[in-house]
């Protein structure tokens, strides 16, 4: 490996997130009368230096000017000043423990503040360049040290001549002053570190801009915490998702977009190029198309519970794991389920319309309770059993059919099949998933199994019902009330038209898709979805994809693992761990799972080893992706 160059950081927005002088303002300050507009001057000065329009020494001595300093004032900056690392300096600390030899802090700031967080990083005193402040016999800040070519124009590239450092030299920094020590051949590289703030003109003159330490690490061939730098992995997230999910993804250091609507296949194809995670609810068709034109795409979560708009076998094909919220919305679905019921029993729907119109009619004909009737749960999965228990409680007699063997809770009764529990419901409500087998499951043949004048709900899927059908099953007055949650053709966003044979028809609710669109339901899926994620992303965890073989997996924690999805196929992991040993790698653990399409080995090795070496392993046969963590 060719030899660590030496990393000089700037202190102020960039080891620490403040500007030394304006959080010292707000101590000094306070509340005190003007202080909001000595503040914003200051903030002003601080701009105007950092972007090179004001010779730094003058920044220095004007802001100086302006605030009533005291060693007191300095000395609770410095006590506070190791909780404001830099989120990505935090997570980066035995990176600086481990490389103290070739670290430097340079800085205009001063000694006293800088000095406890360079004992927090490992940086030794002498390795720490900066101003000194001065203050009078009775403790004022007067000034800072003359002599000191820090406290003056271009005083960065002087000090680091100073040094007569040998090897390679990098300089991190957010301002003109440290982009200057690249113009003045000071160092090799400057990176305009942008984590904290983002100064345009620096970013200019910049060889490369690091929206985090990791990005410097990685480009410099340095081992930080990730092995690649999180804020370019690219996350794109459609279809108007919770914003706690883009929280608690921008929080774990991921790049995150967000649009409201679904987008169609062209244009999902469009945007997913170096796109790494797509976020979707039910309304984006990810086809196989779209996978085999993506061309970073490591997952994609479904921020519901119905997964059929995702093909995922073809998602197998790519290695890419798909995930979904199996149980953050079934409440909100079954809740919506019992109020339809009651609404549809007494025609609450249309008597509201009528209602609007000036129509009043009062009527206790054609209403009834719940209570006493009987309830057909066709799909007996999360919602629909919870559903039963709901129901039973409101004193209605359940049945159910599902294709599979399902607990029958409480009094409710298994079907031996739909048509027999046709035979029996006074409403018949549809739970079934969405898959392609279920396509007009319910079309003329059931409605006219169901009892007179019954109820039908469907808030599965659109497809599963032949709409026409249920139309004209309404019409004969088979069916005497209906409502519909989701439908064949939806409307991408809330701005497209919305078009159904049901519009208009009596007893007849229609509502948006919205089963599982409450304000609890949302926000928990995001927090869900958004943590399988990261488990994936951050470990290699795959509990609850719905695609690859499930593997529940600690931290990586002092050693580094690799990951290796792979076809199915005969001798897959002899060839791996034949390629392992032959890279001498140390394996201190291993997991292998599969299913029918898809394996999954996840190996723990010794962090020693040339990463030149696990080049083979990408080209293995079989190999669907493979990647590292650290
Ligand atoms: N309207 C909305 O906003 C929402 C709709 N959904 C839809 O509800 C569906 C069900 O959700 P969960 O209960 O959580 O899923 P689940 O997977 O727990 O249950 C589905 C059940 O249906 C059964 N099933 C499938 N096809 C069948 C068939 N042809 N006949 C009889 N049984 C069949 C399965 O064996 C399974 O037990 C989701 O897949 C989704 O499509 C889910 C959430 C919100
Ligand atoms: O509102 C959504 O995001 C879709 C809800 C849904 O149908 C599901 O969770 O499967």
């Amino acid at each position: 490996m060719s030899a660590r160059p030496t990393l000089i950081f700037d202190f102020d927005s960039t080891l620490v997130d403040f500007e030394t002088l304006e959080a010292l303002a707000d101590i000094a300050l306070a509340d005190a009368p003007g202080a909001a507009e000595t503040r914003a001057q200051i903030a002003a000065l601080t701009d105007q230096a950092m972007a090179g329009e004001l010779e730094f020494g003058e920044a220095l001595r004007r802001r100086l000017a302006l605030l009533p300093l005291t060693r007191a004032h300095v000395a609770a900056l410095a006590h506070t000043a190791s909780d404001h690392l830099t989120a990505s300096v935090r997570r980066n600390l035995n990176f600086f423990q481990q490389n103290k030899g070739k670290v430097v802090i340079l800085s205009g700031g001063f000694r006293e503040v800088i000095a406890p967080v360079a004992e927090e990083l490992g940086v030794s005193p002498d390795r720490i360049l900066c101003n000194d402040v001065v203050y009078d016999a009775d403790d004022h800040v007067i000034g800072v040290d003359d002599a000191n070519p820090l406290s003056h124009a271009n005083g960065k590239p002087a000090a680091i001549h100073a040094l007569n450092l040998s090897g390679r030299v990098v300089m991190i920094g957010d301002g003109w002053n440290d982009a200057e020590v690249k113009i003045a051949g000071a160092a090799d590289a400057f990176y305009a570190f942008t984590e904290v703030v983002r100064r345009a003109p620096v970013v200019q003159v910049a060889d490369a801009e690091a929206a985090s330490l990791d990005e410097v690490l990685h480009a410099e061939g340095l081992v930080g915490r990730w092995s690649f730098p999180r804020s370019r992995m690219k996350m794109l997230l459609l279809e108007n998702i919770h914003p706690a999910a883009v929280e608690r993804l921008e929080e774990a250091g991921y790049s995150v977009e967000t649009q409201k609507g679904a987008l169609d296949e062209d244009d999902l194809i469009a945007a997913i190029k170096g796109v790494h995670v797509l976020g979707i609810r039910s309304k984006t068709t990810v086809s196989r198309r779209v996978l085999e034109e993506a061309d970073r795409l490591m997952a994609v979560a479904a921020f519901c519970i119905g997964t059929n708009q995702i093909d995922l076998d073809a998602a197998s094909d790519h290695g890419v794991a798909v995930f979904n919220a199996p149980y953050s919305n079934t409440r909100s679905v079954v809740e919506l389920a019992i109020g339809l019921m009651i609404v549809l029993m007494r025609d609450v729907a249309d008597k509201s319309a009528a209602m609007h119109v000036g129509k009043w009619n009062k009527s206790a004909t054609g209403s009834k309770e719940l209570r006493g009737k009987t309830l057909g749960i066709v799909g007996y999965g999360a919602i629909g059993s919870q559903l039963s228990v709901l129901a039973e409680n409101l004193g209605m007699r359940v049945l159910f059919y599902d294709l599979s063997e399902r607990l029958a809770l409480g009094n409710a009764r298994r079907m031996r099949s739909l048509d027999a529990l046709l035979g029996e419901s006074d409403v018949v409500t549809l739970h079934v998933d969405g898959r392609k087998d279920n396509a007009n499951i319910f079309g003329a043949a059931q409605f006219a199994r169901m009892k007179e004048g019954a109820l039908f709900l469907n808030l599965s899927r659109g497809h599963v019902v032949d709409v026409g059908a249920l139309s004209q099953a309404m019409g004969s007055g088979r069916v005497a009330g209906a409502a519909v949650d989701v439908f064949p053709e939806e409307p991408r966003t809330n701005a497209d038209p919305f078009e159904s044979p049901l519009q208009g028809l009596p007893n007849m609710i229609l509502t948006p898709h919205i089963g599982g669109s409450t304000e609890e339901a949302q926000e928990a899926i995001a927090e869900f979805a958004a943590e399988r994620l990261l488990g994936y992303l951050n470990r290699g965890d795959t509990t609850f994809s719905v695609n690859l073989p499930n593997v529940q997996l600690a931290e990586v924690s002092g050693t580094h693992r690799i990951l290796h999805i792979h076809r199915n196929q005969p001798g897959v992991l002899a060839e791996l761990n034949r390629a392992l040993a032959s890279a001498g790698l140390n394996i201190l653990g291993q997991h292998l799972k599969t299913d029918e399409r898809t394996g999954y080995v996840i190996t723990d090795v010794d962090r020693d080893y040339d990463p030149e070496a696990l080049r083979e392993l990408k080209t293995l046969p079989g190999t669907l992706k493979f990647r590292t963590l650290q």
